[in-house]
């Protein structure tokens, strides 16, 4: 059977289960992402009803591709991890420093399948300190769904495109969430930027798959790495403190202003 074949039989199937496929034109994407595991994975979730509508792609990178989907009527975000082209050997070093994942060993997809459920935790522990980040709604092996964080299907604009009015404002706004992620969440984001961050009134954090625990042997060369990452991007619009002294205050051994 070709493999065009094969995606309108997928596609039949997963109609005749109530789901709408919206956008004809992601076949291409299709080919790309929705190996034989992924079609399975997808095929689960939307048995188990936690997909009612596949939409057409947000975002299609190195790592993973970004679909716009429904639950009931509500906008969810589909995460893909790519199986094939996904940066194996930086995976397995942010897994292998931190505790929770450190006994993961093995194949490229199982790898990948724990990058998955490392993601879901994650933003499931940014989410439960109250840190603005897409809630985590179910995984299956290399999928993740989370709330959509956007309107009419388009997603909240990354902060380097958003229109912001006070820099300085949510300058502050984010470094409060690193320092929230740090000292109840217990993680560092550790690939903070302009990217992986969302803007509409607020910021959102997203993109938490290489996220650590305080442990991790390389915790704190990702923490100031994430802090000049946000210097260097604020300090063209608004002043902003040395990054030792950012550090110090989130990890707590610095003092507090009044
Ligand atoms: N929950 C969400 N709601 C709305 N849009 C989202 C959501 N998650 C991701 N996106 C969109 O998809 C893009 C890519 O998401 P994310 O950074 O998580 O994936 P990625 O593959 O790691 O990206 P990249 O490889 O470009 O770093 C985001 O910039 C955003 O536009």
């Amino acid at each position: 059977m070709s493999l065009e074949d094969e995606h309108e039989r997928f596609d039949r199937k997963i109609e005749a289960m109530g789901v709408r496929i919206k956008d004809a034109d992601t076949v291409k994407v299709r080919d790309d992402v929705f190996d034989e595991v992924t079609l399975m994975a997808l095929y689960k979730l939307v048995h188990k009803k936690l997909i009612t509508v596949i939409g057409g792609p947000i975002s299609t990178g190195k790592e993973a591709n970004v679909f716009y989907g429904e639950r009931d009527g509500q906008g969810i975000a589909i995460k893909i991890y790519r199986i094939q082209t996904a940066n194996f050997k930086a995976m397995t070093e942010y897994m292998a420093g931190d505790r929770r994942f450190s006994s993961v060993r093995g194949t490229r997809k199982g790898l990948i399948f724990a990058w998955t459920k490392k993601e879901f935790s994650n933003l499931a522990r940014a989410h439960d300190a109250g840190i603005p980040v897409p809630e985590p709604l179910a995984f299956d092996r290399n999928i993740l769904l989370m709330t959509f964080l956007g309107e009419d299907e388009v997603p909240y604009p990354q902060l380097r495109n958003a229109e912001v009015e006070d820099y300085g404002a949510v300058y502050r706004q984010i470094l409060g969430y690193v320092e929230r992620l740090y000292r109840e969440a217990r993680l560092i984001h550790a690939d903070l930027s302009e990217y992986n961050i969302l803007y509409h009134e607020k910021p959102y954090l997203i993109d938490m798959g290489q996220a650590v625990t305080p442990d991790h042997p390389r915790a704190p060369v990702f923490l100031i790495r994430d802090i000049k990452n946000l210097n260097r991007y604020f300090s063209r619009y608004c002043d902003v403190p040395d990054e030792q002294e950012i550090i110090r205050t989130i990890v707590g051994t610095g003092h507090r202003e009044p």
